[in-house]
């Protein structure tokens, strides 16, 4: 496809919200799990941004639509479905009748199709409780056009309101307040009901989301909820009991909390991401639930996209940066404010290195390891990476250093949320309210290298000193095993291990997989001495097995399989795929289990190993 951007606003979305504004979706639709498609009606309400629009362009991908009328008089309107553009679907351009009015209404008869890229579809077998069946939806980036046709362009926000038909026993959920009056639906469809949403704050499509199955909820604070198959609903209670602390904690940080309840909803395993921040109900993967909390500053994530990405929203994915960016910053302010400045460092330094493994990865001239991206023919999910993330974040703490800390920064980080709250906006727009926040501070943002840090590829150009103290340790026992020359007696035991906290682990065995590979004898003690094969935390798990792999440690591999295959996490999956592909004795074990479990994994997970492991799909 080359580098063709598919609309002037938007490289990865062909709408022209620029020209006609949708500015709500009122979805109603029955959720068909025999066919394993959603079937119903779309209103678009409409904004015409200037007289002479005669067309209304929104993004379709594999939508099959029956109809498209005005929703007051019936009447019918021309439709066309532009020519598919590899993953980015297609245009659906609507010619609308004269003099259309702000407010006017276009109803699109639609089904989605039974592989929708959006939504995943799970059996029964699927599922913990194995009774009833499960959808999910994932949209960011660019999958809600899979879902609903819509401008899927986070340049535009849009209010939205559903009623949902599923059986009975099942429970719907929605990016969306629920309306309590659930009706009986009408006798057209017999043990089935109707449930009722409503999103009144603008939000970009890509949060629009949806979760159907049997499941049940524990209240684990004044305005949230947790929920998940009943089997593992009380162990997420227990893990997630700090949600309300981190709320209020950001909140002192960020400003109020717009979206009235904040929900949890535990996904089944194969959910291909650690959390997404759809509004009213983040959608978490089951790897969090380590028995020990230790993994909640995914939550914390979550939690700051409230603000950063939800209020405040990158105005096209080429600056995902600004959502991702300030999320980890916030997340990592809460951390700060909660356990304390040397835990907010430690995080950062663990990011740190896995932002160094990314670009060594990718390569230091990767244009995709620059902050801002060029997406012109680029799918995002190809795209995604940490860079966004841990660069961003690791930009945004710089300039809090170079402008007078905290006391300065936090003020500005404050402003700026409320400025910019409900907009879409991009790196120029946000750099040109810093430079109007500290006009007093001109000689030093201008002697911020800004090139380098927004446009260039590699690491960041400068690399903060981080307080090291809780990585001290960590450093200490990883070097003693590194050094080690295996010359008996071992001069390790539990208690190395009992000194150090969850969080400890992890970094020690990431500072193991970051330096050259262990012997496979060493990989073996090291094993042993900690217990590290029954681990229940997912991080550490993870970790383990890679040092294994890298080592060419042999009972390394069975582990491996069997992690890629119980949970589709793509922070897992992806580097053990690659890592079992790069070792040839494992390779086609690798491709094996795959081409085994790709019909139960989520649509973009299997996209993107399938390019891992250099499989033409
Ligand atoms: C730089 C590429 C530009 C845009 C990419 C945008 C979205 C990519 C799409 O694949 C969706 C990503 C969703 C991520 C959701 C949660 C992450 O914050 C966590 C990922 C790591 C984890 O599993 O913990
Ligand atoms: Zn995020």
């Amino acid at each position: 496809m080359g580098k063709q951007a598919l609309s002037p606003g938007d490289p990865t979305s062909f709408s022209r919200p620029e020209l006609v504004a949708v500015t709500h979706i009122h979805l109603d639709l029955n959720v068909n799990f025999k066919e394993t498609k959603l079937q119903g009606r779309a209103d678009l309400t409409l904004n015409p941004r200037s007289q002479e629009t005669t067309q209304l362009v929104l993004d379709s991908r594999d939508l099959s639509i029956t109809s498209v009328k005005v929703q007051s008089t019936g009447q019918v309107l021309e439709y066309s479905l532009g020519t598919p553009i590899g993953t980015f679907g297609c245009s659906l351009t609507i010619q609308l009748p004269a003099n259309v009015s702000e407010g006017q209404i276009i109803s699109i008869e639609y089904e989605t199709s039974s592989s929708a890229s959006a939504l995943q579809w799970l059996g029964a077998e699927q599922t913990v409780g194995k009774r009833h069946p499960y959808l999910f939806s994932q949209c960011q980036a660019i999958h809600a056009r899979s879902m609903i046709p819509c401008q899927d362009t986070p340049s535009a926000k849009i209010t939205y309101s559903a009623e949902i038909t599923v059986p009975e026993e099942l429970t719907v959920l929605m990016s969306a307040l629920q309306d309590d009056s659930e009706t009986q639906s009408s006798k057209a469809q017999p043990g089935t009901k109707v449930h009722r949403f409503r999103q009144p704050i603008p939000m970009p499509t890509y949060l629009i989301a949806i979760a159907v199955g049997h499941l049940e909820s524990r209240q684990i604070g004044p305005r949230s909820r947790v929920w998940s198959e009943k089997e593992l609903v009380d162990l997420a209670a227990f893990e997630f009991d700090e949600t309300e602390m981190f709320l209020e904690t950001a909140e002192a940080l960020c400003g109020p909390y717009v979206w009235g309840q904040y929900d949890l909803l535990v996904l089944p395993s194969s959910f291909p991401f650690g959390g997404m921040e759809n509004p009213c109900i983040t959608f978490v993967t089951p790897t969090l639930l380590a028995g020990d909390k230790s993994l909640a500053n995914v939550v914390a994530h979550e939690i700051a996209h409230s603000w950063t990405g939800n209020l405040v929203t990158n105005r096209t994915f080429e600056d995902f940066w600004l959502n991702e960016g300030w999320t980890v910053f916030v997340e990592r302010k809460i951390k700060g404010r909660i356990q304390g400045e040397p835990a907010r460092h430690f995080d950062a330094i663990g990011g740190l290195k896995e932002l160094h493994e990314t670009v060594e990865r990718r390569g230091a001239s990767d244009p995709l390891t620059c902050l801002v991206h060029d997406l012109r023919g680029v799918d995002p999910d190809d795209a995604f990476s940490t860079v966004p993330y841990e660069k961003g974040h690791t930009f945004l703490y710089y300039l809090e250093v170079q402008l007078g800390g905290a006391e300065a920064f936090e003020p500005f980080m404050k402003a700026y949320l409320d400025h910019f709250k409900f907009k879409s906006i991009s790196t120029d727009d946000w750099r040109n309210f810093l430079y109007d926040y500290f006009p007093g501070k001109h000689n030093i943002l201008n002697g911020i290298d800004w090139d380098s840090w927004l446009h260039k590829p590699g690491m960041p150009p400068h690399i903060p000193s981080y307080d090291t103290s809780l990585s001290d340790a960590c450093t200490a026992l990883a070097d003693r095993w590194r050094k080690w020359q295996e010359t008996p007696p071992k001069p390790f035991n539990p208690t190395d291990w009992a000194s150090l906290s969850p969080e400890q682990h992890v970094e020690v065995l990431a500072q193991l997989l970051a330096g050259p590979a262990l012997t496979p004898s060493k990989v073996e003690i090291l094993g042993k001495t900690y217990n590290l094969s029954t681990t229940k935390n997912c991080e550490i798990r993870f970790r383990w097995i890679r040092i294994g792999l890298k080592a060419r440690w042999e009972p390394a591999i069975a582990p491996a399989l069997e992690f890629v295959t119980e949970q589709g996490r793509m922070k897992y999956v992806r580097p053990i795929y690659r890592d079992l592909y790069d070792w040839e004795e494992a390779r086609p074990h690798a491709i094996a289990t795959y081409k085994q479990n790709r019909a139960s994994m989520m649509w973009v997970s299997a996209h993107t190993v399938a390019k891992d492991l250099h499989i033409q799909e």
